[in-house]
This record gives C-alpha cells, sequence and structure tokens, in this order.
C-alpha cells in the first residue's frame, strides 16, 4: 500500500495536528509552518493531502484559507474533520508567578479571539501577540526567559514541556473547528471512521448590484428544499461592495438538485462553482 503524504498546520502541537492525528493513523504526516504553504505543498505535488482550518464555532470562517483557496490555488475539498476545541493558558515551567505578572500572550489570531473575555478580565495589563498558530505560540514561550504565556492545546503544553496554567479558558462552551481536507487524487484518502454527514461547497458570484438578486440565489435551494449549513460573503477583492458567496448544502452532489440549481443560478446570470462534495467526520480528540 503507498503511503499518502498528509501536510498540516504546524508546528508540533497544533490543533490542526490534533485533528490530523484523529482522522488518520500510519500515514507520513509533515508539518508546515502557514496555511498557503500547507495548500501549495499539495497544489505542488510535494504532499497528498493538506489538512487546514476552515471555521470555528466561536470565531468563524477562517478567511485566510477561503480566500487562498478561492483566489490563489483551485483545490476540491475531499472531507472535513470537526473536533472540539479547548483553550489552555500555558506557560513556561520556571514560571512561579500568578496571572498578573504575564506581559505578553502569545497565540493564533483565532484563538486569541476564542478568550477574549477571559484575556479581558484575568490579563488586562497583558498585550497579545499573533503567531501563525497555538503551536507555534507554544514554541515561543517555551524558548523565553520573560513571564509570557501561550493560548493552545494540551499536546503543545506536553510537547513543549510548558505548565498548564489554567484550563478551559476559551469563552463559549460548544467551541468546535471544522477542518478541511484538501487533495487532488481520491484514491490517495482513506479516512476509517463513520460518516457524521455529506456537504457540497459552492461558490457563487451574483451578476451585478441588482434588487433580490441573493433573493433569487437563495430561492433555487429554497423549493428543492435543499438544507444550506452556512452563507457567507466575502469581497471578490476587485472594489467596495463587489463579493462572492460561500454556500454549503447539507448533502452530497447528485444529477437532478445540483446541475438544476446551477442552471437556474446561471441563467441568472451568477458563476458558480463546486468547491468540493465531501463527507464529514466529527470525531474526539486525546
Ligand atoms: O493554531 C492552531 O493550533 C490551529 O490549528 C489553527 C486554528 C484556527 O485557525 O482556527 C485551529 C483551531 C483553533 O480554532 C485555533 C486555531
Amino acid at each position: 500500500m503507498v503511503v499518502a503524504k498528509i501536510g498540516y498546520l504546524g508546528p508540533k502541537g497544533t490543533f490542526t495536528k490534533l485533528a490530523v492525528d484523529a482522522a488518520f493513523n500510519g500515514e507520513h504526516k509533515e508539518s508546515y509552518a502557514t496555511i498557503p504553504e500547507c495548500i501549495d505543498a499539495v497544489e505542488q505535488n510535494e504532499i497528498d493531502i493538506a489538512v487546514v482550518p476552515m471555521e470555528n464555532a466561536i470565531e468563524g470562517t477562517v478567511q485566510l484559507t477561503v480566500d487562498y483557496l478561492v483566489h490563489q490555488v483551485t483545490l476540491p475539498i475531499m472531507a472535513e474533520i470537526v473536533v472540539p476545541i479547548q483553550q489552555h493558558l500555558l506557560v513556561h515551567p520556571n514560571f512561579k508567578g500568578n496571572l498578573g505578572d504575564i506581559t505578553e500572550v502569545h497565540s493564533h489570531s483565532h484563538a486569541i479571539a476564542q478568550c477574549h473575555q477571559y484575556l479581558h478580565q484575568s490579563l488586562p495589563e497583558a498585550k497579545t501577540q499573533y503567531t501563525t498558530s497555538t503551536g507555534k505560540a507554544a514554541e515561543i514561550v517555551s524558548e523565553s526567559n520573560e513571564p509570557l504565556a501561550a493560548i493552545g492545546n494540551k499536546l503543545a503544553a506536553e510537547v513543549y514541556g510548558l505548565k498548564l496554567l489554567k484550563e478551559n479558558i476559551h469563552d463559549y462552551p460548544n467551541n468546535h473547528t471544522r477542518f478541511i481536507v484538501l487533495c487532488k487524487d481520491e484514491t490517495k484518502l482513506s479516512i476509517k471512521h463513520p460518516i457524521s454527514g455529506e456537504k457540497t461547497s459552492m461558490l457563487i458570484s451574483l451578476p451585478s448590484d441588482q434588487a433580490g438578486a441573493l433573493h433569487q440565489v437563495l430561492s433555487a435551494f429554497a423549493w428543492r428544499k435543499m438544507n444550506l449549513s452556512k452563507i457567507e460573503s466575502r469581497p471578490m477583492k476587485t472594489g467596495l461592495g463587489n463579493y462572492f458567496f460561500i454556500i454549503d448544502v447539507d448533502q452530497s452532489y447528485d444529477d437532478v438538485l445540483f446541475p438544476g440549481v446551477k442552471g437556474e443560478l446561471e441563467a441568472l446570470g451568477c458563476n458558480v462553482t463546486i468547491m468540493g462534495t465531501y463527507p464529514v467526520f466529527k470525531l474526539a480528540i486525546s
């Protein structure tokens, strides 16, 4: 059997790595410092599969992932992995002070956003410093003699030898992140877990700024009784007021409903691209 090469947002100890470990075992796993580098690696056939964060229940879409897929590199979404997220405050093992002694809190912008209230109330004096991932933040704290803290998971604490100063500091309890699996060749992908659902992600741009255009787009799904789990607009980057929509439909692509919707939207003057039709895996992490 050929072992697939899987790239993930690293370094060690990220949530993406936890998601990869939950979904795959035995494969060759390689870390990338940023989301674009990880996506590029699949595009350039350095690796077979990329796993990158797409959306968090508290903070919403990971804009870098969406924008990179829409504007820079076209790769199909082949699967989705959803895992629970628990954020902890991590410090150097030599840190003997109190919360008030911490001067800087390092983490990924999404992790910091998930803990805004906690930081505001418990560490109002500490500066926040953004890093490319929670794992990177933990690495920085492990290499510093300053009273810094990182926001991250227990794997990061373990890998970088950090102390858990405060557990579960995310502001809302039901915290989950969706990770997408990008891959050119479906035969390279094997996730041996029960499927929790199916989805199809579509990219839709409206013809021009006209009254009721979005209503007409949504009607095409509504009268076919196709359930949408997400609709989000993002700038097309061509000028103010120009947006495209990402729509997630709660079912896999079929040869009747989807071509029907696509045809109807194209008749309205929309551009329609299918970003992927894929299984969803809701997994536990250790
Ligand atoms: O920094 C990490 O550990 C990541 O895997 C990235 C990321 C994200 O981009 O949302 C993933 C899950 C958490 O929501 C926080 C950060």
